[in-house]
């Protein structure tokens, strides 16, 4: 349960007199996520999640991540809107967190996507990408490269304490990916959300309802995206690769935004570069538990392991086989 920051009825009262969203009913620490602290509120009116911002957010960079929540609802996306205050005000203050009041949205996130979710993952992702084009705004991808090189210095030499010679992988892979990261112009880019994992999609049935946690969207590589989900949608609970998930993902992908040549040629580098970057976040927090947090810590290996998958051929065989 990732609620590392605890609010009090008080506090809750306090804070919600600011806003016209009528008397809390039920408020309860949210049994999932692990970088926010997240709570469910219903009140008289309607059901609402109220975040409070930590470790790896940037108070700074709240207006962009809320801007763009606001930008996609009016676009037609069904992500969950920030919900502003008496003033207009989106982004406040609790227990000297930065927080704000998001709108509720129905839906279940899948455990164990099945070919139809993925495909309709990958319409939606490029549904997004077709609508973030029309937004202003822009923001650095901090968990790039420059980001990878700052977190394995964060770590400080101590990843074997996960797992032998998980150390040496690690800086051999980064420096590898260094090498061979494509230029920024290189390829397509715009706002992406970078980090859409099946608990970041909610579902009805095999439609998508709800998008969230957008608090990683960044300027970068579409198809950076579209390889974060092949990371986290296109692998069984027993870590192997399912190549019709892909597939499914791809193709869907396509019937709304092609993919150019050079992008399906980069998909398996982008991969490895998104296993890197879960693998050493999650690195990150396995060597640096708060005790006190009610959070589950994820498994870095997890990432390790899809990281030697995208070494190995088989997606640009995957993609070589579609094409022909
Ligand atoms: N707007 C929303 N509507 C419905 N449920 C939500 C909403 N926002 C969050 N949730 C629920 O809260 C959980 C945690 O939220 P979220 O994924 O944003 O947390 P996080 O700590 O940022 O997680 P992550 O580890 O994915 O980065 C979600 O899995 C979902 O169950
Ligand atoms: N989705 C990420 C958490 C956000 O960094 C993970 O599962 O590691």
């Amino acid at each position: 349960m990732a609620v590392y920051t605890k609010v009090s009825d008080t506090q809750l009262a306090h804070f919600l007199s600011a806003y016209d969203v009528g008397m809390p009913r039920t408020f309860k620490g949210i049994a999932e996520g692990v970088e926010n602290s997240n709570f469910y509120l219903e009140t008289d009116r309607d059901r609402f999640i109220l975040t409070l911002y930590e470790k790896r957010v940037n108070a700074d960079e709240l207006p962009f991540f809320l801007s763009l929540m606001q930008y996609l609802v009016a676009a037609g996306l069904p992500t969950a809107a920030p919900i502003a205050d008496r003033k207009g005000e989106t982004l406040k203050a609790l227990n000297g967190r930065p927080a704000a009041l998001i709108q509720f949205v129905t839906g279940v996130s899948k455990d164990a996507p099945d070919e139809e979710d993925c495909a309709a993952l990958g319409m939606m992702l490029a549904r997004l990408h077709k609508a973030t084009a029309g937004f202003g705004g822009n923001r650095k991808n901090n968990l790039s490269v420059e980001g990878w090189k700052a977190l394995v210095a964060r770590c400080a030499g101590r990843a074997d304490e996960c797992a032998d010679g998980l150390d040496t992988f690690i800086n051999e892979e980064v420096a590898a990916l260094a090498r061979a990261w494509p230029a920024g112009d290189a390829l397509p880019r715009g706002v992406i959300h970078a980090d859409l994992f099946p608990d970041n999609v909610l579902f009805t049935g095999h439609e998508i309802t709800g998008i969230i946690d957008f608090y990683f969207a960044c300027t970068d590589f579409y198809a950076y995206d579209l390889s974060v989900c092949l990371n986290s949608w296109c692998f069984d609970a027993r870590r192997k690769f399912i190549p019709g998930h892909a597939r499914a993902m791809i193709n869907a992908y396509e019937a709304e935004r092609r993919l150019s040549d050079v992008e399906k040629k980069s998909l398996p580098l982008l991969a490895r570069g998104a296993s890197l970057r879960f693998l050493l976040t999650r690195l990150y927090d396995w060597l640096n538990q708060e005790p006190n947090a009610l959070v589950t810590v994820k498994d870095p290996l997890e990432y390790a392991e899809k990281s030697r998958f995208f070494r190995s051929d088989e997606l640009r065989e995957l993609l070589h086989d579609k094409n022909s």
